[in-house]
């Protein structure tokens, strides 16, 4: 023990008895050398000075002996051991206890033992202080082979939980004592090499969904890694995308690590866990893609490109939208640190838009099985204006719905505290399902391809809705089920301020209905006839084309492109902002949304050479942070005039100070062949019938902005034909008036290229065009609370609405509660 180490006593007996059971300690560890020592220094035995000597001695014996005996005493020494631990205290009483010595034999044996305690003092605090740099190099070590089982691919079974706890998101358990416990189980399982599950084509389930151990693993490694910041480089870089991949991931997790912290439940981290993992693709059937269809993932990350099997409507890149949407919102929190995707959605209607991908893939298949020629077939409309429909290569079957179970406001957060929610969930409670028979019929707003649009008000309510009455024979009879039927899926999912919100949706008496919000506004054609010049102003078609792009990305981000713009299809709302509307003619296709870090030094994009970039991009486009002082979603702009070293392809170029991320949610490799739009808005590529994607929408979204300014299109000729010539090979020209701005102009040269490869938008989406210059100094995020340009005229539409014989008579009433509602939402 080690109090017998400072008891080097000749009084041996003395010793002996006293000390009771440390005794035999003493004599252990006393070495005959000491012995000899204290036999020649018998001489001075008596003396100060041999007291003294003896007291120094026996002090530097007891160093040896303890350094002799280091093993012994650690035994005796605990770690916990302190100033107040048996051990000190052994030494002390001896003294007292004794007292048959003399004097000098108490004024020694009092050095000594003051020696004694002193020396105990030194061991024991060198002692507490070896058991945490034991501890330490435990742990040292513990990090060690983690790091190194992690070089390796393969996550310690055991040694790594005491490091991987200190990074876990989950609470550790109150019960559990140790740190290894609250490990959650995941992270106790054996895994399996980083790469592996990206690799693993033919896994089952999506990794989002599953939660299967392996899932669960790659989690753990990748926290690991990116914990030890392990360098990518240092990996075996025979795979170039696995090597991208894995750095992906791992910052990726950093991301939501950062954005997690915050949140306390246990189920939220099991979200992570499953949809860290970049989406995997589910094996798609060819005959889903083929003539009509070519749909592909985008990544940016070098994903390389997939088999035609497996490159196709991607259903886990649906949920992982949806999931990253989720938290995105619960958090709210902005970290410009890694890259990470996110997006808006939420897991329900996620979850509806996979169902209903599923739904027309198969669709697709019966059609092609029943007349593989009819999806050549097109209509052509009868005015230039109106829609041109070449794609029957979807369904004629349609399943039909007719309850509101699937919606709530819930579904559509940025509706959430709209009252026609409350009255539609009212009047499901009251009538048990909905029909036509709930509404009044107040007008009939106009009638479209597919159906006849309503004014209707909910009876019993002061709430009006646009009720879109589609005649199911008539669809089928003229082979218009699937747009009907893809009209319906895509606004299910919306939940977008400049989209429409769908209510409910039923079908009575051979009827489908959709009950959508009402726009009482009227739409963007009108308005611009009204306008002086019959064109807007700039700032009022910069106000409106903002708000289109938004709609746009976030459609894209959906895997929608729209296809049809035009402003006929522009909806203006009774806050005076638009609504875009008309999907029936829309393609569904899989998007994956990807935040994209620059590397680049700044003033070059990644990406792109050419092309106009500010930096006032919101990095989370569904950030709900409120705009502050200290902290914001958006960056300043850091534009500059000097021009890039690089000849730009395009206009005039702005160099970038700084290089942000960016959301990239564009469904680049959305391939179709079918003939759609509208002649004036029609694509080059489409007239040509090479195949289009999503680029077919910034064209489109040039030739608005062109009609917008000028009160006219590009490229009209005298008929169709002449047109679509025109659109295909005549450059683009701009009037000498109105009077618009450079900026304008180059935005409309950069959309309007013939190359769809070449065109601004083609690439990143709309992060690209929404740093072009024509859009500087505009808050994107706020625009929606951005006074519109014109606000529709009430008394007008009260008008109206009486003559439509509205019921109650109540109108004014209901637009006074309504217009407030309203401009309280945004
Ligand atoms: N939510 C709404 N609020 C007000 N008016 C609407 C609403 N939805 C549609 N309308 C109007 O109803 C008319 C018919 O619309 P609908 O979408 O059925 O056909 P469309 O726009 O002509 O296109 P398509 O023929 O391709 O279906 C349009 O003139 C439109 O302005």
């Amino acid at each position: 023990m080690g109090s017998c180490e400072i008891v080097e006593e000749k009084d041996e007996a003395t010793l002996s008895k006293h000390s009771g059971r440390y005794g035999k300690s003493v004599l252990g560890s006393s070495s005959s050398k000491d012995f000899e020592g204290r036999k020649q220094g018998e001489k001075y035995h008596g003396s100060l000075e041999y007291d003294i000597d003896k007291l120094f001695q026996s002090i530097s014996v007891k160093t040896s002996t303890r350094l002799r005996t280091s093993s012994f005493h650690n035994t005796g020494t605990s770690a916990s051991a302190g100033p107040s631990s048996p051990s000190m205290r052994m030494a002390s009483p001896r003294v007292f206890v004794e007292t048959s010595l003399s004097l000098k034999q108490a004024l020694r044996d009092r050095c000594v033992s003051k020696a004694s305690e002193m020396a105990a003092l030194k061991r024991l605090s060198k002692s507490a202080a070896a058991s945490p740099r034991v501890s330490e190099a435990d742990r040292i070590k513990s990090l060690y082979n983690q790091v190194s089982c992690n070089r390796s691919g393969f996550v310690p079974v055991d040694k790594g939980k005491g490091s991987l706890v200190e990074r876990s998101l989950i609470p550790v358990n109150s019960d559990k004592a140790s740190t290894s416990k609250s490990v959650p189980k995941c992270y106790e399982e054996p895994s399996k090499p980083i790469s592996e599950p990206t690799q693993n084509k033919s896994s089952k389930g999506s990794c989002l969904s599953s939660r299967s151990g392996d899932d669960q693993i790659e989690l753990d490694e990748i926290v690991v890694a990116s914990s030890v910041k392990e360098p990518v480089i240092s990996l075996p870089s025979d795979n170039a995308t696995e090597l991208e991949k894995r750095t992906l991931s791992s910052t990726l997790d950093l991301e939501r690590r950062g954005k997690l912290e915050n949140t306390p439940c246990s189920g939220t981290e099991k979200k992570v866990t499953r949809m860290i993992p970049r989406p995997k693709q589910k094996p798609k059937r060819k005959i889903i893609l083929k003539k009509k269809l070519k749909i592909g993932i985008v990544s940016v990350s070098n994903t390389t490109k997939k088999d035609e099997d497996d490159v196709s409507l991607d259903a886990s890149a649906n949920k992982l939208l949806c999931q990253r949407c989720h938290c995105s919102l619960k958090s709210t929190s902005i970290d410009n640190q890694p890259p990470s995707y996110t997006t808006s959605h939420n897991p329900e209607v996620c979850a509806d838009s996979l169902s209903s991908e599923a739904e027309i893939v198969v669709m697709k298949q019966e059609k092609e099985r029943e007349n593989p020629a009819s999806s050549e077939k097109f209509e052509f409309s009868l005015s230039s204006k109106d829609s041109l429909v070449g794609d029957y290569s979807r369904s004629t079957s349609m399943s039909e719905e007719s309850n509101l179970s699937r919606f709530s406001c819930g579904n559509k957060p940025h509706m959430s505290m709209d009252v026609r929610w409350e009255a539609i969930k009212h009047a499901k409670l009251q009538y048990g399902s909905l029909g036509l028979r709930h509404f009044n019929l107040l007008k009939k707003l106009g009638c479209g391809d597919i159906g006849t649009v309503y004014l209707a008000e909910l009876i019993g309510t002061n709430c009006l809705f646009a009720i879109k009455v589609m005649d199911n024979e008539f669809l089928a009879r003229r082979k218009k089920s699937s747009r009907a039927q893809a009209e319906r899926d895509i606004l299910k999912m919306l939940d977008h301020p400049f989209l429409p919100t769908l209510y409910a949706q039923f079908t009575s008496d051979h009827l489908s209905c959709l009950v959508m919000e009402y726009c009482p506004g009227g739409d963007l054609h009108v308005l611009r006839q009204k306008q002086l010049g019959r064109c807007f102003p700039e700032p009022a078609a910069r106000f409106y084309v903002a708000e289109i792009l938004l709609a746009l990305e976030y459609l894209h981000m959906l895997g929608v492109i729209y296809r049809d713009l035009k402003p006929e299809n522009i909806l203006v709302r009774e806050d005076g902002h638009i609504m875009l509307t008309d999907f029936d003619l829309s393609l569904r296709c899989a998007v994956n949304p990807t935040l994209l870090r620059s590397t680049s030094p700044p003033g070059n994009d990644p990406a792109r050479s050419s092309g106009p970039y500010n930096t006032s991009n919101c990095i989370q486009p569904f950030c709900t942070m409120e705009p502050s002082f200290q902290v914001s979603c958006f960056s300043p702009r850091l534009s500059t005039n000097q021009q890039q070293g690089q000849k730009p392809k395009r206009g005039n170029q702005q160099q970038m100070k700084r290089s942000l991320p960016q959301l990239v949610a564009e469904p680049t490799e959305a391939r179709s062949n079918s003939f759609v739009g509208t002649h004036e808005y029609l694509a080059p590529e489409i007239i040509r019938g090479q195949g289009h994607g999503a680029a077919v929408d910034w064209w489109t979204f040039g030739v608005l902005l062109y009609e917008l300014l000028y009160g006219k299109t590009p490229f009209k000729g005298h008929n169709n034909d002449e047109t679509l010539a025109n659109v295909v090979l005549q450059s683009l020209k701009f009037p000498d008036s109105p009077l618009v701005s450079f900026q304008a102009k180059d935005l409309i040269r950069g959309l309007l290229v013939k190359e769809p490869e070449n065109r601004l938008g083609s690439e990143k989406g709309s992060a690209e065009i929404k740093r072009h210059p024509f859009f500087e100094g505009l808050n994107w995020a706020l625009i929606r609370c951005a006074i519109p340009p014109e606000l529709p005229d009430f008394y007008e539409f009260g008008g109206r609405q009486e003559a439509a014989g509205s019921p109650g008579g109540n109108d004014n009433k209901y637009l006074e509660c309504k217009a407030i509602g309203e401009f309280e939402l945004f």
